[in-house]
């Protein structure tokens, strides 16, 4: 076994290309993730080699990385990766210096080699046959499913939809899985940065700047995101102006919150905004709620308020089960974990599980890029299919 540091290791993404290419080559399972405005690379790794589904009741977990996928599962279950191992990375620091805290590299391969031995361990080749059933969506069929959405709101059917769209990008012989973890890492600071990788259930890599539900001690946290526009400018958190249509599109998304502690019964809770928040080069409409676990006597907030948030107006629609049966029917899209929800729970005391967006599911010779958008009686399909376009471009042009 060589040092974590030997001497051949000269850099962060040799060390993780060495790392993650032994892990994914022995079966194991491993997240790798960076917080919104963190300097931490963490790594999570599970060499059990056995895929585990657990119930979402985050307050009895180990420390692990919980991964749900859009849809509700018979058993109400989520995958999860057990911490048999973890560490974090100070990205400010050189890694000569924290040797240490670091787990040790098993096997010294050059970046290109791991790099495709990476590819090679995305799909499982059992698995490679059920990548037929991803199809590709057209612009004409986007745009018309869509409009099919404007008419079941405008019938009275539904208030909010969000119709989703699979788009396909060919990687090159170099594609460099590190590479691109490196860029989304640099490029957004205030995203969830992840890579994930369950084998037989899938290889993802994405920038999320959704969270779901956050509980940090006694506090706890959840969003509304919704409402999109291109970021302009020198300054474009200041010159942005809504339309009435995405004020009232990202209010459904809040209501559709306030709703959830309605039903829970939770009076004390504080929310803030909405106000204009960068995701890449988006902007998009936020509010902040935060509860006191402990004043309002509810410890297992976390996990109720999953139960009841997911999946939210953000990316299904409203009325929720309404919206469900119409994506089922008019979508034909198999959304797999696109949209469903990914994080680290009870790591160091913390859990932030957020929604899998601007994500991408990685085959060894193609990326499958996810992206939807939120439609309401006064979309424009054209519009609709422009924004999803620009969703796909947030991991799409990172991956080389
Ligand atoms: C559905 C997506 O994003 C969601 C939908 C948004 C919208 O409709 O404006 C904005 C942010 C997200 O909550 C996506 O990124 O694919």
């Amino acid at each position: 076994m060589h040092k974590a540091l030997d001497l051949k290791i000269e850099s962060l993404e040799h060390y993780l290309g060495c790392l993650l290419s032994w892990h994914l080559k022995e079966g194991h399972h491993v997240a790798v993730w960076r917080l919104p405005k963190s300097n931490f690379l963490q790594v999570l790794i599970d060499k059990s080699g056995k895929t585990k589904r657990v119930d979402p009741i985050l307050e009895e977990l180990p420390s692990g990385f919980i991964v749900h996928p859009f849809e509700d599962q018979q058993d109400q279950k989520a995958f999860f990766l057990e911490a048999d191992s973890y560490f974090k990375i100070d990205l400010n620091i050189p890694l000569a210096e924290q040797a240490d805290q670091i787990d040790s590299i098993k096997e010294i391969k050059s970046l290109e080699e791991n790099a495709g031995i990476l590819r090679k361990s995305f799909v499982n080749p059992k698995e490679q046959h059920t990548l037929g059933y991803y199809k590709a969506c057209t612009k004409k069929d986007f745009v018309s499913l869509v409009q099919k959405g404007i008419e079941a709101i405008k019938s009275g059917q539904l208030n909010k939809i969000v119709p989703a769209r699979l788009k396909k990008k060919t990687l090159s012989e170099e594609f460099d899985l590190v590479q691109s973890i490196k860029s989304l890492v640099y490029t957004y600071p205030n995203a969830f940065i992840n890579f994930f990788h369950i084998p037989g259930v899938g290889t993802w890599l994405g920038a999320s700047p959704e969270i779901l539900i956050q509980t940090r001690g006694d506090a706890f946290y959840t969003m509304s995101l919704a409402g999109t526009q291109k970021a302009r400018g020198d300054n474009p958190l200041k010159n942005a102006a809504w339309t009435q249509k995405e004020i009232e599109e990202q209010a459904l998304v809040s209501r559709y919150i306030v709703d959830c502690f309605k039903k829970i019964r939770l009076r004390e809770y504080d929310e803030q905004g909405p106000k204009t928040v960068l995701a890449g080069n988006l902007l998009h409409l936020r509010s902040d709620f935060k509860v006191d676990m402990k004043a309002t006597n509810f410890p297992q907030l976390g996990s109720v308020m999953l139960k009841l948030l997911h999946p939210t107006s953000a990316v299904c629609g409203m009325p929720r089960n309404k919206a469900f049966e119409f994506l089922r029917e008019f979508e034909k899209l198999n959304r797999s974990l696109f949209a469903g929800y990914i994080g680290p729970a009870n790591v160091e005391g913390e859990t932030s599980i957020f929604v899998n967006l601007r994500t991408a599911m990685l085959t060894e010779k193609e990326a499958f890029l996810f992206a939807g958008a939120g439609v309401t009686e006064d979309s424009n399909p054209e519009k609709e299919w422009e924004e999803t376009e620009m969703k796909c471009e947030i991991i799409g042009k990172h991956l080389k």
